[in-house]
């Protein structure tokens, strides 16, 4: 998989090199690029050249902040965007990312993110390659505004490229973790067995392993219901 960054702070990303990421890129699973949107600011509509490389205008119709030039994202996306490739644009307008999303999007041959910044990004950039064909999404990772779309594309690269077949050492830890199953993921316990005055369940120190799935799948159904009864099956 190939994983385009699109950024007007193209340094925030030098940390993939050094993340977990780094051995997967190695592994040659997957490749990251950084692109500077300011690289694609160098000259203005007419075609003179635009000294400031300026990114961002004031919004028709009024109201505060400013709005992302669709023009620049459009030369940017165009020199990026592969046939089959999907635009992210994270956004705290977009659909809730969620693990089942990130499988989906673990499948694809290529992701570009579009990370904007100040208000967002003109919306007929989304609607363009749209209408060309591309899968566009607008996806947030909650209800809550960043500055930018940097770090919730950070987040949305490490959730997806950890579920590329061959990524993490132990597949089976993918399985179990939490939301794989749609549930939260049970307490996890190590030595000591005692810490502090806080035993460990006894039941995991029983050897029954029919018995301690059984208590793992109730610590889950327990933990869903307190902390995300949203997650529940209707039957709950
Ligand atoms: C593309 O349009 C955007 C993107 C972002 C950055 O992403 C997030 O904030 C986010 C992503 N998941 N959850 C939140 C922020 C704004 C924005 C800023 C100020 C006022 N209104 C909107 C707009």
């Amino acid at each position: 998989m190939r994983i385009d960054l699109i950024t007007i702070f193209p340094e925030f990303f030098s940390v993939l090199d050094v993340s977990l990421l780094g051995k997967a890129r190695q592994a040659e699973l997957v490749q990251t690029r950084v692109h500077d949107l300011r690289d694609y600011a160098a000259f203005k509509a007419d075609g003179s050249p635009d000294v400031h490389r300026t990114v961002d205008d004031a919004p028709f119709g009024g109201g505060a902040g400013m709005v992302m030039k669709p023009d620049v994202w459009g030369k940017a996306i165009d020199d990026v965007l592969e046939p089959g490739g999907v635009l992210v644009i994270p956004s705290p307008a977009g659909t809730l990312f969620t693990q089942a999303l990130a499988a989906d999007l673990a499948t694809a041959p290529q992701l570009v993110f579009a990370c904007g910044r100040y208000e967002g990004i003109d919306a007929r950039v989304a609607e363009h390659y749209a209408a060309a064909g591309h899968r566009v999404l607008e996806v947030s990772l909650g209800d809550y505004v960043l500055n930018g779309g940097e770090v919730a594309a950070f987040a949305m690269t490490e959730a997806v490229t950890r579920l590329i077949p061959g990524f993490m050492g132990n597949a089976q830890s993918i399985v179990e973790e939490s939301h794989a199953d749609g549930l939260l993921e049970y307490p996890s316990y190590t030595r000591p067995a005692t810490w502090r005055g806080h035993d460990v369940p006894d039941i995991l120190l029983s050897g029954h392993h029919a018995r301690i799935e059984e208590w793992r799948h109730e610590q889950q159904l327990q933990r869903t219901r307190t902390r995300r009864p949203d997650l529940l099956p209707p039957e709950g």
